[in-house]
C-alpha cells in the first residue's frame, strides 16, 4: 500500500509548523514522502517514477518494522529514495524536519561564494562529491582521505573541509608533505620532542599533533608514509593521545585528520604496500577527485577564476576571455590537471597588456598547438561556417575535395604524380577527377 503523507494530517501539520511543505501534486521540488507496508516491485517502480519526475527528495517511511529489512532498505535507496525510516509516530516529524533542515543547509552551502572562493566548478560530477564533502565538514570531525590525480584540488578540498568546520575555538590547518619527511626526524615532526631527547635536540620543540590541536592535520602525499611511521601514527589516531619524543607525559588531542594521495591507496592496500589498518582508520570518508578530463566544462570557468585572481594582483576588474582563447585552452590537454589550467592562464595574463579581453596574442608562442593543429582548427571553423550557412554534407565534402585537389595541384607545380602523392592517392585516381571535372 502506498499513501500519500496528505492521509496524515497530524504529521503534515506538524511538519508544516516545523518548516517542511510537502511537494504537492504540481510537482514542486521539495521533500515527497511516501509511506508504505509492503516493499516490491510496484513500490520500487512508483518511488523510481516519482523520484525522477519530481526532482524532489523522497524519504520513504515504513508503516511498520516488519516492513523493512537491510535488503529492502538499499532497494529503496536504489529506486531513488533519499532516506528510509520506520513510523514512530511521536517523532517522525522531528526526524524528517531534521533531516530536511540538514539537506538544505548543504544545499545553501554549496551555492555560497565561501565554497565557490576555494572549489569553482558546477558540473554533476564534482557537486556530488561536494555535497558529501560540505555535508562532512560540517557536520563531523571525523577523517577524510581524498584520493586523485595530482593537481586535481586535494589540498584545495582539505582547505574548504578546516574553513567548513564548525567546532568552536578552532584551530589551524597544519599541513605535513609526507614525501619529504626525513625518516631519522619523523617521529619528532609529529609528536614534538623534549629537550636534549636527541643530538640536537637544544630545546623543546611541539610537534604537528600539539599543532593541529582543535584544528586539523592536513597529510599531504600519504602513500608515500613509511610503514613504521603508519604504524606510529595509527595509535595516535585511534586512541588520540601522543607522548612528545623523550618526554613521558601523555598529551590528549582533538583534531580532524585529513590525508591526500595521488596513488590508488586501496590496490596498494590490497598488494600489501600500504597498511590495511591504518587505511581505513584514515578513511573514515573517502572521496575521489575527478581529473580535468572528465569535467572538461570547468575548463572555462576555472580559467576566468584564476585569470580574475592573477589580473586581480594588477586591480584589473571582470577580465574577459575572448573566443581564440576559450578555443585554445578548450583544445588543449591537461595531464597536470587544475594545476596546469592554472599556469597556462598564468601565462597568458603575465602577457596580457592590461586593457581589454585576453587574446590570442597573450597566449605565449611556446604555448601554441603545433602548426597541423592549427590548420586542423582553420577547418574546423571553415566547416562550422559552411554548416552555419545551410550547405550540406554533400555539398561541403564536394567544396573540400575540390580545394585539396587545387591546392595540391598548385604546390605541386601541375605535376600530377606529385599532386596525387601529397593527396594520397593513386596517379589514376587522381587523373579520373580531373578528367570528370573536365566533362
Ligand atoms: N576546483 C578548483 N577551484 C579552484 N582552484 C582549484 C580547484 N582545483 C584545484 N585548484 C587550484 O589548482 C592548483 C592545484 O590544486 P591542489 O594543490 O589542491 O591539487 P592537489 O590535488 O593537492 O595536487 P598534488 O596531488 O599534486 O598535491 C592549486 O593552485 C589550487 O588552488
Amino acid at each position: 500500500m502506498v499513501r500519500s503523507s496528505a492521509t496524515v494530517p497530524a504529521v503534515r501539520e506538524d511538519l508544516e509548523r516545523r518548516g517542511v511543505h510537502i511537494v504537492e501534486d504540481d510537482g514542486t521540488p521539495q521533500v515527497g514522502l511516501l509511506l508504505f507496508d509492503v516493499v516490491g516491485p510496484e513500490l520500487e517502480a512508483a518511488l523510481r517514477e516519482w523520484s525522477h519526475a519530481s526532482g524532489a527528495r523522497i524519504i520513504a517511511i515504513a508503516l511498520h518494522a516488519d516492513a523493512l529489512s537491510a535488503g529492502k532498505t538499499w532497494r529503496l535507496l536504489a529506486a531513488g529514495a533519499k532516506e528510509v525510516v520506520v513510523w514512530q509516530p511521536d517523532d517522525v516529524a522531528a526526524v524528517i524536519a531534521a533531516r530536511w533542515e540538514r539537506w538544505n543547509e548543504v544545499d545553501r552551502l554549496l551555492e555560497s561564494p565561501l565554497v565557490s572562493s576555494y572549489v569553482v566548478g558546477g558540473s554533476p560530477v564534482l557537486r556530488q562529491v561536494l555535497r558529501q564533502i560540505v555535508e562532512v565538514a560540517v557536520f563531523t570531525t571525523t577523517s577524510v582521505l581524498l584520493l586523485g590525480e595530482s593537481g586535481t584540488g586535494k589540498e584545495q578540498v582539505a582547505r574548504l573541509i578546516h574553513s567548513l568546520d564548525r567546532r568552536p575555538d578552532k584551530g589551524e590547518l597544519i599541513t605535513v608533505d609526507s614525501a619529504t619527511i626525513v625518516p631519522e626526524l619523523s617521529g619528532s615532526e609529529f609528536f614534538g620532542h623534549e629537550r636534549g631527547a636527541f643530538t640536537g635536540a637544544a630545546s623543546r620543540r611541539d610537534g604537528a599533533f600539539a599543532l593541529a590541536h582543535k584544528g586539523t592535520l592536513f597529510l599531504d602525499e600519504v602513500g608515500e608514509l613509511p610503514e613504521a611511521l603508519q604504524a606510529q601514527l595509527l595509535r595516535v589516531v585511534q586512541e588520540r593521545t601522543y607522548k612528545r619524543v623523550g618526554g613521558n607525559q601523555w598529551f590528549e588531542i582533538d583534531f580532524r585528520l585529513i590525508s591526500a594521495t595521488n596513488r590508488d591507496l586501496p590496490a596498494e592496500v590490497e598488494r600489501k604496500g600500504f597498511r590495511a589498518d591504518f587505511f581505513y582508520r584514515i578513511g573514515t570518508w573517502t572521496f575521489r577527485l575527478p581529473p580535468l578530463r572528465e569535467r572538461r566544462e570547468h575548463i572555462l570557468p576555472l580559467a576566468e577564476h584564476f585569470a580574475q585572481l592573477s589580473l586581480d594582483k594588477r586591480e584589473r576588474r571582470n577580465v574577459i576571455l575572448d573566443e581564440r582563447v576559450c578555443e585554445f585552452l578548450l583544445r588543449r590537454d591537461y595531464p597536470g590537471n587544475v594545476r596546469e589550467l592554472r599556469q597556462v592562464v598564468e601565462r597568458l595574463c603575465a602577457r596580457h597588456v592590461g586593457v581589454g579581453p585576453l587574446t590570442a596574442g597573450d597566449i605565449p608562442p611556446d604555448d601554441l598547438p603545433p602548426a597541423s593543429e592549427r590548420a586542423e582548427q582553420r577547418l574546423d571553423s571553415a566547416v562550422e561556417e559552411a554548416v552555419q550557412r545551410g550547405f550540406g554534407l554533400k555539398e561541403i565534402s564536394q567544396v573540400a575535395r575540390e580545394a585539396a585537389i587545387r591546392a595540391a595541384l598548385s604546390a605541386a607545380a601541375r605535376n600530377v604524380p606529385r599532386a596525387a602523392k601529397m593527396l594520397k592517392v593513386t596517379d589514376r585516381a587522381l587523373q579520373m577527377e580531373l578528367a570528370k571535372r573536365q566533362d
